[in-house]
């Protein structure tokens, strides 16, 4: 259910009604450029990730250039890389292996819902691929998942019985080979292949050539069964050529890593500019706190079949607070206290004399019995329009929580006091933006700008 608060004068509680209907908006302008007011949106171009040779394999610390182009380490470059970095760069191995399997859990928890997918087996090598595994099941446990760890060779150093004493204490189950299922279609929704890294030579010896292979089976129940587990490979698709790929095209076919498939995310956030710079590694752009990011083509989605299934407390009209704006109060701290990205982000509708409506994002900066304040520049497209018609409706919508508030009303300007306060309180670069940027108006290149308005 998605809690919906509607704020109209006087505020009241707005509930759904369900009847079958579809609408199709058909956009009038072209959706072919910026908005203008949007948060620098071409300010540092895009790297453009693409991969130039789909049937090779790259180690976790491939490198993007080529304005585009992945360019990839050799397996001797990239241990080279490790032994430089837990050399004279002073890194542990333990603290590297943390971030990687952070990272692993993390890509995981973004494309794969805990709620759909939640019976995850990590399938862990000898080696430092394997304690990626181990690493990447720990934080999953803690990110509501249930994971189960085949760990069939076990290195008796102290990070790896760490590791494991770890995951014994969560409780996390270790299964033996032999308790694993012959068909892993039916017990598991995601299978995390940690047996192998760069450091993979030849053919696979027992008993991970068995277990690569109840991987690849997984192809040949797909096709008899409607859902099948995905397959997560760390770093790269054990039993896979480490710089060849997979030559005879008989290895495991991997749902997350995967060039050819929807979901290649690469981690390394933490590489120092003296690595990037001796092996010419141009690191992606990472978006916020992400220890990784996606490359490689978007993932092609069936737009009809996106659906959450909204789990929210239950919510009572005897709950509600008498006064909407109490209430709106309330759920507008509950957003703050659950982190979520600019809480106080709302939608702004606008309709002119045309009586055609338009909507943007607005900042709210200010709410009380007065009303819900934001600020724009007055020769704004939204500003003309709310001169024509001072009537508009607000929309908050609070991802993860389940809840809107709408709210709609009758529009006025703050006082001139007021505007002015609030441009000083802007930061110096957004006051110069707000000055020489005219707002709604189309730029006809970088090199133009005019100085002929203020916010
Ligand atoms: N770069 C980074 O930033 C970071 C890298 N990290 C991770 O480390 C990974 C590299 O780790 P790694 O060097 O320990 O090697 P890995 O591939 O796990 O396996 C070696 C083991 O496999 C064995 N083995 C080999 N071939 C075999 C075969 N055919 N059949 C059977 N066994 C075989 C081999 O035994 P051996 O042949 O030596 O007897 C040895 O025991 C890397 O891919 C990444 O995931 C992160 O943890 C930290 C940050
Ligand atoms: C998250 C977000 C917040 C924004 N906040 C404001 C704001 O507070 N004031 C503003 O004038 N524009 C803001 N913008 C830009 C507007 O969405 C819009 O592009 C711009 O105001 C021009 O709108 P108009 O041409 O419809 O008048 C924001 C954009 C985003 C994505
Ligand atoms: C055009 C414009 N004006 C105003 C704002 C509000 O920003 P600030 O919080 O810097 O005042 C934004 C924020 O995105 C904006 O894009
Ligand atoms: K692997």
């Amino acid at each position: 259910m998605i809690c919906s608060l509607l704020s109209q004068a006087p505020l009241s509680l707005a509930y759904y009604k369900s009847f079958p209907s579809t609408y199709k908006i058909k956009p009038s302008a072209p959706l072919n450029r910026f908005s203008p007011g949007f948060l620098s949106p071409i300010s540092t171009p895009a790297i453009r990730v693409f991969c130039s040779k789909p049937d090779e394999v790259g180690s976790m610390a491939s490198s993007v250039q080529n304005q585009g182009s992945i360019s990839y380490l050799t397996q001797r470059k990239a241990a080279e890389v490790d032994e430089i970095l837990m050399g004279p760069l002073g890194f542990s191995v333990d603290q590297l292996m943390e971030l990687a399997g952070l990272s692993v859990a993390t890509s995981i928890a973004e494309v794969y819902k805990p709620n759909e997918y939640n019976r995850v087996l990590a399938i862990c090598g000898p080696g430092n691929n394997g304690g990626d595994g181990l690493v990447a099941a720990r934080h999953l446990y803690h990110f509501g998942y249930k994971p189960f760890v085949c760990y069939p060779k076990r290195t008796q150093k102290p990070l790896y019985s760490g590791l494991v004493t770890q995951l014994e204490t969560l409780p996390i189950p270790f299964l033996s080979v032999d308790e694993l299922p012959v068909d892993l279609s039916k017990d598991f929704d995601i299978l995390i292949d940690a047996m192998f890294g760069f450091s993979f030579h030849g053919a696979p010896r027992p008993p991970f050539d068995d277990l690569i292979q109840k991987l690849v089976n997984l192809h040949n129940y797909e096709q008899v069964q409607q859902k099948s587990p995905v397959i997560v490979s760390v770093d790269i698709p054990s039993g896979w050529h480490v710089e060849k790929g997979d030559g005879g095209g008989e290895g495991i076919k991997p749902d997350m890593l995967k060039f050819s498939g929807p979901h290649h995310f690469l981690g390394g956030r933490f590489v120092p500019p003296t690595i990037a710079e001796k092996y010419k590694l141009c690191l992606p752009q990472y978006s916020g706190t992400s220890m990784c990011v996606r490359i490689g083509k978007p993932p092609q989605v069936d737009i009809s079949a996106l659906r959450e299934n909204y789990i929210s407390p239950e919510f009572l009209e005897e709950q509600v607070e008498a006064d909407p704006l109490d209430q709106f109060h309330k759920w507008f701290d509950d957003a703050v206290a659950a982190g979520l990205k600019e809480p106080n982000a709302m939608a702004l509708t606008t309709t002119g004399k045309d009586g055609k409506p338009s909507s943007r994002m607005v900042l709210l900066k200010g709410v009380d019995k007065g009303g819900f304040v934001w600020y724009t520049n007055y020769e704004s497209r939204k500003a003309r329009e709310l001169f024509e018609n001072p009537h508009a409706a607000l929309l908050f919508y609070w991802d993860g929580l389940n809840r809107q508030v709408r709210v709609e009303g009758s529009v006025q300007k703050v006082s001139d006091e007021e505007s002015e306060q609030y441009f000083h309180s802007r930061p110096r670069g957004s006051q110069i933006g707000a000055i020489v940027s005219k707002q709604s108006a189309v730029v006809p290149g970088r090199m133009y700008c005019t100085s002929n308005t203020k916010n």
